[in-house]
């Protein structure tokens, strides 16, 4: 039976917090001294806004049906993916049926191959995919986890990412993942730094709660290796994105190099069937962890995911808010959940893509149950409060 044909295609910027969880005020945990590829040159090492990494802000797509229903979706990506969705992707959905989400994806992204591929453009492709899984929600009334294939559990449990993995704990929490605070640049005194700050958390913590590093892309084979090897005794679970996205190389080496036990994870910059399927196939990863607003959105996930299933091996996304909590309740090779302590302090829970959304769900006690998705697509809403950026009407 044909939907309701897509009528109009909007893309809006945004700024501050929300899909862009970088854009925060000054003094936020997660731009305070956080090891970055750009640490080497002492002028970026305080801050990662000092370098550019909330250059882009907020992607908002909105398709509008015949018959009035609006799906949305958010990603990172600002005004050059605006221009992307408004002036290349919109002609692949005007006039469209939203259950069309497989050959609309094949057209957005071989369409784009030649400029895309990684990157901004996927990112634009993924905004584009979730908006239309989220009106095929809407016009069918039915929350985006039924269409993947309903719940394999009743819960979602998550581990939280912040600077307090012991407030964490208190909070319900399986787990806590610290940013790496220094990487190559500083040394072996930096490297000291690293191990005392798990120490620390381990001894706050006690034996059993997990504890892991993100490494944002910052090291390289010699001092991730060095910096497994000196956190093994204090439980690391896992090391992550310990290496350019780039190095599939290295992290095929570094995979070996890690003590026993210690897993290696890594994707959150990898996009698409062809980039997992090289991270798997090279061996690069205990864990996958694509960011669902950055892969090439559900419809790739699945593939990924697939991929992934088929070699044993789990996905947990990265970030991704309602995209990722309706996508991992429906796979067994996705047993938990990353939840982003949006908290300056990460002393307190808060809605992931705070305040861009209403409605977005948070976990009580580490916890979300299945029910709380249960509202057609993703289940969210726009803030209204919040003023968007048309900046290049199709
Ligand atoms: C904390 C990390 O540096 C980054 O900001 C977020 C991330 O990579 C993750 O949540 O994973
Ligand atoms: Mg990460």
């Amino acid at each position: 039976m044909a939907l309701s044909k897509i009528k109009y295609v909007r893309a809006f910027t945004v700024r501050g917090g929300g899909a862009d969880y970088h854009d925060q005020g000054d003094g936020h945990w997660i731009d305070d001294h956080v090891a970055t590829p750009m640490a080497r040159y002492p002028d970026y090492r305080q801050s990662r806004q000092s370098f550019g990494i909330n250059v882009l802000g907020t992607l908002v797509v909105e398709l509008e049906a015949e018959d009035g229903t609006v799906g949305f979706a958010v990603t990172t990506g600002g005004e050059p993916a605006a221009y992307i969705v408004e002036k290349h992707l919109s002609r692949f959905l005007i006039g469209r049926d939203p259950a069309e989400y497989e050959k609309i994806w094949d057209q957005m992204y071989f369409s784009t191959q030649y400029y895309g591929r990684k990157g901004l453009v996927i990112n634009a492709i993924s905004g584009v995919d979730l908006a239309l899984w989220d009106l095929l929600g809407k016009l069918r009334d039915e929350p985006v986890y039924h269409m993947l294939g309903g719940a394999v559990r009743d819960e979602l449990q998550f581990y939280a990412t912040g600077a307090r993995p012991d407030v964490a704990k208190e909070l319900g929490f399986i787990g806590g993942k610290l940013p790496l605070r220094h990487g190559p640049a500083e040394g072996l005194e930096g490297l000291h730094k690293n191990v005392a700050l798990l120490a620390d958390m381990r001894a706050k913590v006690g034996d059993d709660f997990w504890l892991m590093y993100d490494c944002w892309m910052s090291l390289n084979l010699d001092y991730a290796t060095r910096l497994a090897i000196a956190c093994h005794d204090l439980g690391l679970k896992w090391i992550e994105e310990a290496l350019s996205p780039d190095d599939y190389w290295g992290y095929a080496d570094l995979r070996r190099n890690v003590p026993r036990g210690m897993l290696v994870t890594t994707g959150e910059h990898e996009a698409t069937r062809w980039g997992f399927r090289m991270l798997l196939e090279m061996e690069c990863a205990d864990i996958l962890q694509p960011d669902i607003g950055w892969c090439g959105g559900v419809t790739e996930l699945l593939k990924i995911s697939a991929l992934a299933d088929a070699r044993g091996k789990l996905v947990v996304p990265h970030g991704s808010s309602v995209y990722s909590y309706h996508f991992v309740i429906t796979r067994h090779n996705s047993p938990f959940a990353e939840f982003l302590m949006m908290h300056p302090e990460a002393t307190d829970v808060v809605p992931m893509f705070a305040p861009q959304l209403l409605g977005e769900p948070v976990p009580e006690n580490g916890r979300i149950r299945a029910s709380a998705l249960d509202k057609p697509g993703f289940g969210v809403e726009r803030n209204p409060d919040i003023t968007l950026h048309r900046p290049y009407p199709n």
